[in-house]
């Protein structure tokens, strides 16, 4: 029987933590599926700089992936119950609760387990393993360089 696993994440701009949390969550079963959030409902920090479609298609383009779905707009369960996972794999900072969402699959009849992945620590001085970090950088690299553009 193949295991089929769910990761979901905004994946704005991809970085190091994220090739870790996919990989650790393909390691877990046989197919990969990666539901991508869609901008208006990602509400509880800044949302995504890039299209949704962009952001499906370079998920979809990793070799760990099996396929990447756009999220449904509404309801989150209902791209689960399309792939019919084995296993959703939470990532080790996604504000959802594990114990939640178990109650939310049993009251729809859908058999599933929920785990947690590992979070991956910088390897060495300036890595980024947020895209929220990497954003804010670009932004102060391009200020400075405007305030120095300025000084001349
Ligand atoms: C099991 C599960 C299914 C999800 N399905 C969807 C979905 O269908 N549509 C969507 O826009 N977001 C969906 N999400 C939410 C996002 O993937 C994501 O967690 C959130 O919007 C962005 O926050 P994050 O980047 O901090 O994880 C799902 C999350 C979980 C845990
Ligand atoms: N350093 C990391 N180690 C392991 N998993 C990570 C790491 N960073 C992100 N992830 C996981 O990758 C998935 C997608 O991350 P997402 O793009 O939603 O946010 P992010 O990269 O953490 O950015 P931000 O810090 O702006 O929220 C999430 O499940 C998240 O837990």
């Amino acid at each position: 029987m193949t295991r089929r696993i769910v990761a979901q994440g905004t994946f704005d701009i991809i970085h190091p933590g994220h090739v870790h949390y996919l990989s650790e969550a393909a390691s877990m079963g046989d197919e990969l599926h990666v539901i991508v959030a869609r901008r208006e409902n990602v509400t509880h920090k800044e949302p995504p700089v890039l299209p949704d479609r962009q952001r499906r298609d370079v998920i979809d383009a990793l070799e760990v992936v099996t396929e990447a779905h756009l999220g449904h707009s509404e309801d989150i369960f209902v791209p689960i119950e399309r792939i019919g996972p084995d296993v959703i794999v939470l990532g080790h900072d996604q504000h959802h609760d594990a114990d939640a969402i178990r109650e939310a699959l049993s009251g729809r009849g859908i058999d599933c387990e929920v785990a947690r992945a590992s979070g991956r620590e910088p390897r060495y001085e300036g890595e980024l393993l947020s895209t929220g970090r990497i954003v804010d950088r670009i932004v102060e690299a391009r200020a400075s360089e405007t305030d120095d553009a300025d000084a001349v």
